[in-house]
């Protein structure tokens, strides 16, 4: 099973790699893109918590845990500039 940290090692290589997918065509699609859809993801996370179940709920996260993702690697963000904060 993927955890946050191997997800964001998996994409950053994708990145580097320029391998064809969805991670290097959001990530060079740019903050903009990136930002409309985690608000977009941000407000289905919301709606499936409110209206719909928990498995449709804890999908909607991934996703918008994986956007967030997309976002730290458009700007050269690593893990460890978030995990400081946490
Ligand atoms: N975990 C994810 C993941 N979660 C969400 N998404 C993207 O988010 C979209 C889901 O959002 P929506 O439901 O809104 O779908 P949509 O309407 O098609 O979205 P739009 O294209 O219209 O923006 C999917 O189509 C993917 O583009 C993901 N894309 C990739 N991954 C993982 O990232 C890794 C690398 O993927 P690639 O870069 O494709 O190789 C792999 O392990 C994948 O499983």
């Amino acid at each position: 099973m993927k955890t946050f940290d191997t997800l964001f090692a998996d994409l950053e290589q994708a990145v580097a790699e320029r391998r064809e997918g969805n991670t290097l065509s959001r990530v060079e699609g740019g903050v903009h893109s990136i930002g409309k859809k985690i608000v977009e993801e941000a407000a289905e996370v919301w709606m499936a918590a409110e209206h719909e179940g928990d498995e449709q709920t804890a999908l909607e996260i991934s996703q918008l845990l994986y956007h967030l993702q997309t976002l730290m690697l458009a700007k050269g963000l690593t893990l460890q500039d978030v995990y400081r904060h946490l």
